[in-house]
């Protein structure tokens, strides 16, 4: 309009910016105020134990389900009003294919296809997820680990800019996994933006650039692989007899070791995590004291700072909880 001088609102430049997110399912919290920004043309990773929340995230962001509270950004659009803008411009591996279970696979990926204005080569994407040889197969009689190959060529044959990934390994062997692993570090490169949920911690370590860590549906720790590693200091995990003076253990350690900081911690009845150093002398120190108390220790082990280590200390749970 003459006269009139508008100006454009600001471009989000974030992949996906969650900002108080909540949502519940009657008395269960499953999403409890998660704040989350994905940089566009990176690999996000969602980790957390089963029930997290990682699952409801992903459906808010991909506008399947409405948040109770919070704003939602999804490449700068509003996943449910905007959604048919939307669409167009990102990939969903659906479970289960989201499709006809009669429709063959090689069909199927050629429906997909025909909804993008550009779409990849379906023959190629079979052919890279070794798929070629059953594309006249019915999706139902393919097998657990090819319906997910399909599912993934399905999310991605539209050339989204942001792909979304619910467990896209869960279930496949060894090779296929590396296959998939490949394909997600190839549309990395080609600036697409890729959230996936894992309970993998060797797949978010191995693919992810930024690794959000969700727990009883909020964030307990996020950055970079190196960043959340690089924050745990490790420690000395005992187990022995339940109930023993941890404090004590860590005090010898710790005087042992010219004053060093160390606590002790009980982390499940007869698991102990003794937090400072890992060296000979304290490793030594331990078992001399646990000489001289006469606890039998059943294993002992020296804590790196993986990622594994990490999420344990901070759920309390191992990855498949
Ligand atoms: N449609 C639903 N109706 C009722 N409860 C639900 C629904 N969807 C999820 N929940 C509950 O919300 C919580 C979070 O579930 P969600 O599936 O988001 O977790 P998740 O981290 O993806 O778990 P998993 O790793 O087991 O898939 C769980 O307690 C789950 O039982």
């Amino acid at each position: 309009m003459e006269g009139v001088s508008r100006t454009a609102p600001p471009r989000d430049d974030a992949a996906v910016r969650l900002t108080g997110l909540r949502k519940s399912y009657g008395t269960v919290t499953a999403v409890d105020g998660i704040d989350l920004t994905m940089r566009r043309g990176s690999v996000l990773a969602l980790l957390g134990p089963n029930g997290a929340g990682k699952t409801t995230t992903v459906e808010i962001c991909e506008g399947f389900t409405a948040p109770d509270a919070g704003e939602v950004r999804v490449l700068g659009l509003d996943p449910r009003a905007d959604n048919d803008a939307l669409r167009a411009r990102i990939g969903v591996m659906l479970q289960g294919g989201g499709a006809y279970p009669g429709a063959r696979a090689a069909e199927m990926l050629r429906l997909c296809a025909a909804y993008s204005a550009n779409p990849l080569d379906p023959e190629w994407l079979l052919d890279v997820l070794g798929l070629s040889s059953v594309g006249k197969v019915p999706f139902r009689r393919l097998s657990g680990g090819q319906q997910q190959r399909l599912s993934l060529a399905c999310a991605l044959v539209g050339r989204p800019e942001l792909v979304f990934l619910d467990e896209p390994t869960a279930g496949l062997d060894a090779h296929a996994r590396i296959v998939v692993w490949d394909l997600i570090t190839a549309l990395r490169a080609d600036g697409v933006s890729v959230l996936l949920t894992t309970h993998m911690l060797d797949e978010a370590e191995g693919l992810a650039d930024d690794i959000v860590i969700i727990d009883a549906g909020r964030v307990v720790a996020s950055g970079t692989p190196q960043e959340l590693t690089s924050h745990d200091a490790g420690g000395l995990r005992i187990s022995a007899a339940a109930g023993i003076a941890i404090t004590d253990t860590a005090g010898a350690v710790s005087r042992a070791c010219g004053g060093a900081p160390v606590t002790g911690a009980e982390t499940a009845p007869g698991t102990y995590l003794l937090r400072g150093p890992t060296t000979p002398t304290a490793i030594a120190a331990v078992t001399a004291w646990c000489a001289e108390q006469d606890v039998q220790i059943t294993e002992l082990r020296v804590d790196g700072s993986s990622l594994q280590d990490v999420f344990l200390n901070l759920t309390g749970r191992e990855v498949r909880a």
